[in-house]
Parts: C-alpha cells; structure tokens; sequence
C-alpha cells in the first residue's frame, strides 16, 4: 500500500532508456497557455519497441505533452530530439504517426480509401488492407467514414496514425468510446506496432488495461511527471494501479508514490 506522507514526494526516476535506442527525447521542456503553466521542465526518452502510457488526471497537461511530442505544438522552452544518435531536430524528417483526440477525417471517403489516402503521403506505408485488418475493420472496409459509428472512427485514427509505418506513434486516448473488447484490440494492436519496432505512446484513463499492457507508466500532474515507471510498481507491492493513482488523486498528491526501479 501506499505510504501517506504530510506533503507530496515525487518520484524522478532515471531515464529507461539508453541515448542509442532512443526514438524521441524530451529535454527539459516546459510549456505555457498564455500565463498558464501546464508542463514545467519535463524530460523523458522513449525507446524503440517501447510501449508508454501517459496518464493523469483531466487538465494535467498530457494532450499538450502528446502534441509537443509529434512537434506538432512547439515548447515554449527546452528541446525535443528524434532519432537514435539525437541527430534529428524537431525540424527533421523522423516519422511521426499521430492520433489527436479529435480527429476529422473526410465524411465521403471509405475506409479503404482513407487509409489509402494517408499511406500515400508516406514514403513507405503500410499496405492499407494490412492496416483495415489488423485495427479490425475488415468487415466495414468500403463503408463511408460518415457512417461509421463513434468507436469506428476511434479504430480508423489508429489506422490512420499507423499506416504510414512510423518510428514514432502518438495516440491521444485511442479508446475514449470504445467498448471492453475493442479496448483490448487497441492496446494489443498498440502492442504488436510496439514490438515490431516504433515506439508508441498514448494517453489514457484506462488504468487497468494499461497495467497489463504498457511497459512503463508516465503519470503526469501538477506541471510535471511524477512517476516513471513499470505500472507495476507504480503503487509498490501488491497495490494495483488504479488504487494507487486514486488514492494519490484523493489526496491532492499527499501520497508517496513509490516502487520505481528504473
Ligand atoms: N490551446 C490552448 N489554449 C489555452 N489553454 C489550453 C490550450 N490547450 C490546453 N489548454 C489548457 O491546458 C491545460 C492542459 O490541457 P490538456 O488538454 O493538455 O490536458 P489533458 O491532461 O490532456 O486533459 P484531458 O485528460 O481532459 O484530455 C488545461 O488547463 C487546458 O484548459
């Protein structure tokens, strides 16, 4: 169980990752709406075949991480380095597949013809047949995007994200909608890119399918990350994660967070 504590102890673990394996890395970067600081000197590296879930309470600033990754938003100070010997910058090439949490792709195309769509933008992009599989829409290939249903359109953002065969794949809540069995399909698809070799990193507030799915938690609060880890060890022994992140959300942080290794 957790230890209480009368103020809060935030655990900084060392990076998981070695600068040769290193698919992105996050330098100190902080970020600022206007007078509003959400991310406050934040590092992390993320490795090839990695798959990292990044959590944390609404308005935490994960969204705002997750677009500073694809470069997409630029920090408002620090820097971020793609490749394996940190000779990309954020103005590089390094291929990037990204799912926003809303995404509007175009009502009158197909499925096929979306996915079709995005791998030629690639200069090596997946067959779309083999992306309408393994997201699992095989059954609705043809069927206009307009007239797909919500937790369809979540699939095809993942398609979408992935089709063009990426190092890096960035999903903004990929199961926000779905039912348990096409979460499960998620993350396992998640998992699969993973082990085929890109990183992937996504936000969710599934907890329980991160814990079995994800090789390292991010948990993200108060402008900064406060934990790294394996989920495993988020809570320490023998306390799962969604009772260890609930008792450190009820507590406004009063709680040690504790067990990491890495
Ligand atoms: N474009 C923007 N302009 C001003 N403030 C913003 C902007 N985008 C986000 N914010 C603010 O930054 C904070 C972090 O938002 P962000 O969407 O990154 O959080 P989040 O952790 O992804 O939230 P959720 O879990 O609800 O999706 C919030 O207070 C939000 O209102």
């Amino acid at each position: 169980m957790n230890t209480r504590t009368t103020s809060s102890e935030f655990i900084h673990t060392e990076p998981a990752t070695t600068v040769e394996s290193a698919v992105v890395s996050v330098r100190d970067i902080s970020h600022s709406y206007g007078t509003l600081t959400v991310l406050d000197s934040v590092s992390l590296t993320v490795s090839a075949g990695e798959l990292v879930a990044v959590v944390g309470p609404n308005g935490s600033g994960k969204s705002t991480f997750l677009r500073l990754l694809t470069g997409a938003q630029r920090p408002t100070s620090g820097t971020i380095v793609y490749g394996r010997s940190g000779d990309k910058s954020t103005d590089s090439d390094a291929t990037v597949g990204y799912l926003p949490q809303r995404l509007h792709p175009r009502d009158e195309f197909t499925v096929s013809e979306t996915l079709d769509y995005y791998a030629n933008l690639a200069d090596d992009g997946l067959d779309h047949e083999t992306v309408v599989e393994l997201v699992g829409l095989h059954g609705v290939s043809d069927r206009r995007v307009g007239a797909l249903s919500g937790g369809m359109r979540r699939l095809l953002g993942l398609g979408i994200a992935i089709v063009g065969d990426p190092d890096l794949v960035v999903l903004d809540e990929p199961t926000s909608g779905l039912d348990r069995t096409m979460t499960r399909r998620v993350f396992e698809v998640c998992r699969d890119v993973a082990d085929a070799g890109p990183a992937v990193v996504l936000a969710s507030h599934d907890l329980s399918t991160v814990e079995r799915m994800a090789d390292r938690v991010v948990f993200v609060d108060g402008g900064g990350i406060r934990f790294d880890g394996p989920p495993s060890t988020f809570g320490g022994d023998d306390c799962p994660l969604v009772d260890a992140y609930d008792d450190w959300v009820e507590t406004g942080g009063n709680t040690t967070v504790r067990g990491a290794t890495r």
